[in-house]
């Protein structure tokens, strides 16, 4: 394993390595966040502070930009409403921000399921009705056997079972999910909670928009925007196209942000006097989009504002927020370009909007159907690229590369997001062999040969499959080859790989390619020509684990590039963060939709609560029915870690079902050699862990069952998308114990049913017993070592070092160890489980 020449400076073992390097990065995203909102909280106190400083209108006057600086105040709100405004940006929205769509469309009655902005609503929903999502489960699996094997199928969400008092505390996300928003416990206004919550619900219905200069804001309480519902919505736009026109009016967010710092806001200018324009002026800049004016939407200056302004200014940056230079004036001809030209890019940004809308809901209404009208030979893509796809049995595109290609052909930066299966990598393998095509014909210098376009990958196994498919479609490009890069390989027979046969392009994991960065010089060179990255998984790579290598790697290549970042889920700290390899003006392509399933409509989703004692037993039971059911069956087995699918791998082999494994303690020949085996076959079960949960395309897998509680909800679609690719059916099952019901809470938008537990009769729960006793003490005591490792990681989980350990111990019972094995003093302190009672310490 491993092989090439990583050193680990200290004398630190690999495992402390990475785990140092976590927790930098972690050290790392939490400074820039604060960082982050300090510089914001800086700027609103400077504005309000200086609206407020003696002769402040005199000096407005003179140097209407107090921020000064190399960033001013208001260019910094701009680059703020910029990245969190833009069409497509919702999702950047923290869950207290309010509701995302007008609230016409919300009726509070409505269940919440159907709501089209989905979870955010359900919170609120909760909230009001002080309704707590179903915490089933007993505490003792005895007696759950008697009360849970013939239970009738419920839907969760409709209260089963009686909750586990002390598990409770588990349930956190659900907690915070009814936690006020934070601008409204700031309010210093009266009023019942849920005439604020109306409140807050109208003015974010309305103008969400401008809720991000909101927390400066001093007149919360009297200003319109916080009106009850039915008022808001009379001064909304006019029609649909007004309210789309109204919600991309980015000047208009800068206008109000700015007036309520008491202050004017130009367009484009932002950092000029606002002086001197005339009324006539701003009614041509914004009357044409059909929002209302800023007098018709907002209110005048309330009589607590003063009161809070005058806290606020005691907040003092003094001098280095002061603009040194007055800046001139626009001409009317120049502000009138502006405005066209603005005009133009609103018109615009509507129309990929609707375009991709209108693609979207086509999707939806074919039943999901995979494929678009579009063809291969539409697309603008080299001829000899079209044959080989051709070849390949890819005629018509798919959604995502139909609404992908052309943003990427134009050169743009891109993120995108479309469902597992849907055929992402085509969409991204297509434009860099454009990208790399053209690199060819300009690139003269035959001395050293560029990497022109670079995938990373997260797995080894997903790097060796995109390298297949880029095989596939450069099949009749002479001249352009491809490799992939990847750990568990001897670094020197790389070297030589790559200095034999130099390629394009390149697919590579991030650990094996810093390794060759760091310790190549002429690889360096070679990827100074780099002219596309792609981020394959894109939110797993830009993740704590991974960020550190990826900042690393985005620093060695060059920083004219295009970069494309693909994945099937892209949670919001993830679009905050991609900011670090994408430019300023990238495009989000969202081919799911805010608010829409993002698992593939045909994949039947089932849960099982079942206590921990009986999951190995459940395991091989839902294994069995399966394969009675379908001829064909194909399945893949997530356990939460690598020694679990190991003793589960053993466990099911013994009981003679035709089993692999792949988990990240085999030798990489292995893994690869049972990926392409579990490929190409059917009547074959795979166990795994999480190295097999993105990405990989194994066709015609028919089940997938996870074991536990996935570490979170994108690990839950990721696995759950190994089936039902391409448009086809599936079925995925979620086994997981009483107290892991609190994942639920993160998946309520998610079609998953509860399903009916089956039972296990006497002569099979021996026979699994038996093949238990059969695995080796070992595997048993790592088993155990990780599983309390991996829940120790999940924070819902291990908050309660001695609920840990007691659940811990269960498991212990599960596999067959009656008491817990010993850990190092080490390893106990570091996880914090030294001296909690049910942990044996090693002598
Ligand atoms: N235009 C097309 N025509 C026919 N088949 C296609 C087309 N595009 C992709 N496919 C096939 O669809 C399957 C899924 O594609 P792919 O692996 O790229 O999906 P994905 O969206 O990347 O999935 P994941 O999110 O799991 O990574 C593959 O078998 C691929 O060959």
């Amino acid at each position: 394993m491993g092989g090439g020449p990583r050193t680990f400076p200290g004398g630190l073992s690999k495992w402390q390595y990475k785990r140092m390097h976590e927790k930098l990065a972690r050290q790392k995203q939490r400074g820039l966040l604060r960082h982050e909102k300090q510089l914001y909280l800086a700027r609103l106190r400077s504005e309000i502070r200086a609206s407020h400083l003696p002769g402040a209108a005199d000096a407005a006057a003179a140097s209407p930009d107090l921020g000064g600086g190399p960033t001013s105040s208001r260019a910094h709100i701009r680059a703020l409403a910029d990245r969190f405004l833009r069409p497509g940006a919702e999702d950047l929205w923290n869950e207290d921000d309010g509701p995302l769509r007008r609230a016409k469309t919300l009726p509070r009655t409505q269940p919440a399921r159907s709501l089209p902005s989905g979870a955010r609503i359900v919170d609120w929903k909760q909230m009001d009705s002080g309704k707590k999502p179903s915490q089933g489960g007993s505490g003792d699996w005895k007696d759950w056997e008697e009360l849970h094997v013939e239970q009738p199928r419920v839907r969760r969400g409709t209260g089963v079972g009686g909750s586990e008092p002390r598990l409770a505390a588990f349930n956190t996300r659900r907690e915070y999910g009814t936690v006020a928003p934070w601008w409204w416990q700031w309010s210093s206004g009266s009023g019942t909670p849920s005439q604020r919550k109306e409140a807050s619900f109208g003015f974010f219905g309305l103008k969400r928009c401008y809720s991000v200069m909101h927390p400066c804001s001093p007149h919360r309480e009297s200003s319109p925007t916080l009106m009850p519902l039915g008022a808001s919505q009379s001064t909304g736009a006019r029609n649909g196209k007004e309210t789309s026109l109204a919600m991309f009016n980015q000047e208009r967010l800068y206008s109000v942000a700015a007036r309520r710092f008491g202050q004017k806001w130009r367009p484009d200018s932002s950092d000029e006097d606002d002086d001197g324009i005339s009324t006539a002026k701003r009614d041509l800049r914004f009357g044409k989009f059909g929002a209302p004016r800023e007098e018709e939407s907002e209110d005048d200056e309330p009589r607590e504002a003063s009161t809070i302004r005058r806290k606020w200014s005691t907040a003092a940056l003094r001098n280095c927020d002061m603009k040194k230079d007055r800046r001139a004036l626009k001409s009317y001809e120049e502000e009138s370009n502006d405005l066209t030209g603005r005009i133009q890019e609103l018109r615009e940004e509507i129309r990929n909007r609707e375009v991709l809308g209108a693609e979207r809901r086509r999707y939806e209404s074919r039943g999901e159907s995979l494929f678009t009208s579009k063809r291969f030979d539409e697309c603008g893509i080299s001829p000899l690229t079209v044959k080989a796809l051709t070849d390949a049995g890819y005629v018509q595109t798919t959604v995502v590369q139909e609404a992908a290609l052309p943003i990427c052909l134009e050169g743009k930066d891109v993120l995108v997001k479309a469902k597992t299966g849907t055929g992402k990598s085509a969409a991204f393998l297509l434009p860099a062999i454009e990208s790399v095509l053209n690199a060819m014909k300009s690139h003269t210098n035959h001395r050293v040969s560029p990497i022109f376009a670079l995938v990373l990958c997260p797995t080894r196994e997903l790097a060796v499959q995109v390298t297949a498919e880029a095989n596939v479609l450069l099949k009749n490009h002479q001249g352009v080859g491809v490799q992939s890069l990847i750990g568990g390989t001897r670094f020197k027979l790389d070297q030589r790989r790559l200095e034999s046969d130099p390629c394009q392009i390149l697919v590579a994991t991030p650990g094996r390619l810093l390794d060759h960065i760091e310790n190549r010089s002429s690889f360096s060179v070679r990827l100074m020509g780099l002219k596309l990255l792609v981020l394959d998984e894109a939110d797993h790579l830009l993740d704590l684990g991974f960020r550190k290598d990826i900042e690393k790697i985005a620093d060695s290549l060059p920083r004219q590039r295009q970069t494309l970042l693909f994945s099937a889920t892209v949670p919001k700290e993830v679009r905050r963060v991609s900011q670090l390899v994408l430019n300023r003006d990238h495009v989000f392509v969202d081919t799911v939709g805010l608010g829409a399933v993002e698992t593939p409509i045909k994949v039947q989703q089932q849960y099982l609560v079942v206590p921990h004692e009986l999951h190995f037993h459940m395991v091989h039971r839902l294994l069995r029915e399966h394969i009675d059911q379908e001829v064909n069956y194909k399945v893949i087995v997530f356990c939460s870690t690598a020694m679990v699918t190991e003793f589960m791998y053993i466990m099911l082999r013994d009981l003679k079902l035709n089993v692999r494994e792949i988990h990240s303690r085999k030798p990489q020949l292995y893994r690869t050699r049972i990926s392409e085996e579990f490929r190409d076959s059917s009547r074959l079960i795979l166990v795994t862990s999480d190295v097999s949960a993105r990405g990989l395309n194994y066709p015609d897998v028919t089940l997938v069952i996870q074991v536990g509680v996935p570490p979170g909800r994108e690990h839950y679609i990721h696995r759950l998308g190994r089936t039902g690719r391409e448009g086809k059916s599936g079925k995925g099952i979620l086994l997981i114990a009483p107290w892991e019901e609190y994942f639920l809470n993160e998946i309520t938008d998610l079609p998953i049913e509860k399903a009916q537990v089956p039972h296990i009769d006497q002569e099979t729960k021996q026979k699994v017993d038996d093949s238990i006793k059969i695995v080796d003490m070992s595997i048993k005591e790592a088993a155990y070592h990780a599983w309390l490792g991996y829940y120790n990681s999940i924070a819902d989980v291990g908050r309660d070092k001695s609920m840990l350990a007691d659940l811990a111990s269960r498991f212990c019972v599960s596999i067959g160890v009656e008491k817990p094995p010993a850990l190092y003093r080490k390893t106990a302190l570091k996880m914090g489980l030294k001296d909690v009672p049910g942990i044996r310490i090693r002598k």
